[in-house]
């Protein structure tokens, strides 16, 4: 459920019209209902709430929006966090350094460092080398890093191959087979307190048996490692759970999914993480934006939107789904293709898709764009950085402001020896 829903005949967000926002903020604009984050977040938890001992990491890479990860912090998510800038945004959201996870096949030694100086609370190291350097850094600067060991249990977890992170073919993790060993030679340095393990299988997952299957290797690999001697107090089961882009295509619920785990995990006595992006954010955002021109095509119109690929890329780079509402539906529908202005064949957000019948200067969203939306925007072709704006009953605000083609020229620099 989410709350993007019609009144009097007008799509709203909460109790605000979205033609009301078109009009104070523009568009192409991502609009986010609170209430919706806040119900998300409220059902991951009660789906968890079987489980002993649990800490949810918000993947912020999914919406890294500082009003967005304020709200989820007040939820009592802490944040799983891929890179140096995403360690600065989620302190700068409130987050607590002890509720952050470090993941990443690529840290640099400089957010290493940043990550040390924070206190992070967990690191899931992705190489050997990676926690080898960790601890030499970690006993350097006088510190001990909190540490897992991420293992890749080679699972097909059935999604689209850009997002699958399980295979053994994938750069995610270390070969479960190879866990012992590294696991046995990491442990021994000091500086380094190496605690459990990690597994992250793939995103928009609609089927629970490979996580099942990942989670159930995850375990045998818990009992020899304790076996060996280790003293294991965490697992990390990363995120992945799908969200319905298209009506009928239902994913497990997060309640489901919970079932499953308190089933895979029962007697594990660890502190279980869990790490979930789009489930929490995705149907808490869309984006708004304005139809520009019905363009005459061979066989159908193009509808053509001021929302572009740079604005929202997931249908150009995996061809996804997003549903296209109009803001003010007549009742009456077409078949059209709907395209942005930016010049790529790929700017094209659906092919002979039946739609609400809209009309040169009508307003439309894409739906279910709370998830991978704002954060993967560009600039390309010049475009304005698309602005985003936050919901909460009868108000809103711009909690990111468009950046104008000025400002990023603004931010150019042409050496003095080209201009003479
Ligand atoms: C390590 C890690 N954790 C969590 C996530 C969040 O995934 P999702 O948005 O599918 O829940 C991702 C992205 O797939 C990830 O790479
Ligand atoms: N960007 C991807 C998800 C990436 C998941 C990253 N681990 C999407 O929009 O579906």
């Amino acid at each position: 459920m989410d709350h993007f829903t019609y009144k009097n005949g007008v799509l709203h967000a909460e109790d605000v019209s979205l033609a009301m926002i078109a009009e104070a903020v523009g568009t192409p604009v991502y609009i986010y209902s609170r209430a919706t984050l806040e119900r998300h977040a409220q059902v991951f938890k009660a789906a968890l709430s079987a489980l002993p001992r649990t800490h949810i990491a918000f993947a912020i890479k999914a919406n890294p929006n500082l009003a967005v990860l304020n709200v989820l912090a007040r939820q009592g998510f802490g944040a799983d966090v891929v890179s140096g800038g995403e360690i600065s945004r989620a302190l700068a959201a409130g987050m607590k350094a002890q509720d952050i996870v470090f993941s990443g096949v690529g840290k640099t030694r400089a957010e290493l460092a940043q990550a040390l100086d924070a206190g992070i609370g967990q690191f899931n190291i992705e190489l050997e080398e990676e926690g080898a350097v960790l601890a030499e850094m970690a006993a350097q600067m006088g510190k001990t890093a909190s540490a897992v060991l991420r293992v890749n249990p080679d699972v097909d977890a059935g999604t689209h191959a850009k997002i699958s992170t399980g295979k053994s073919e994938n750069k995610f993790g270390v070969p479960i087979s190879e866990a012992m060993g590294i696991f046995a030679r990491l442990s021994g340095l000091p500086a380094l307190n190496l605690r459990g393990v990690a597994c992250h299988i793939g995103s928009q997952l609609f089927d629970l048996a490979p996580l099942e299957a990942a989670y159930a290797r995850i375990g045998e690999l818990v009992s020899e490692l304790r076996a060996a001697g280790h003293g294991i107090d965490r697992v990390d089961l990363g995120g992945g759970l799908g969200v319905p882009y298209e009506r009928d295509k239902v994913p497990p619920s997060p309640a489901d999914y919970g079932a499953m785990v308190e089933r895979v995990t029962r007697g594990w006595d660890v502190t279980l993480m869990f790490e979930p992006g789009r489930v929490i954010v995705g149907n808490a955002g869309v984006l708004l934006t304005r139809v520009i021109w019905v363009k005459p095509g061979v066989a159908r119109p193009y509808v053509i939107v001021d929302a572009a690929m740079n604005d929202l890329a997931r249908p150009a780079m995996y061809d996804a789904f997003h549903d296209f509402e109009a803001v003010r539906p007549t009742g009456e529908r077409m078949v059209a293709n709907i395209a942005g202005p930016v010049c790529e064949t790929g700017d094209t957000f659906a092919m002979g898709r039946e739609i609400d019948a809209v009309l040169s200067g009508d307003l439309a969203i894409f739906r279910t764009a709370g998830a991978y939306g704002a954060t993967m925007a560009s600039t390309y072709n010049s475009r304005a950085l698309v602005p985003e704006v936050m919901v909460d009953g009868e108000r809103f605000a711009v909690v990111a402001e468009r950046v104008l083609p000025e400002a990023l020229i603004a931010a150019e620099h042409v050496p003095g020896w080209l201009r003479n």
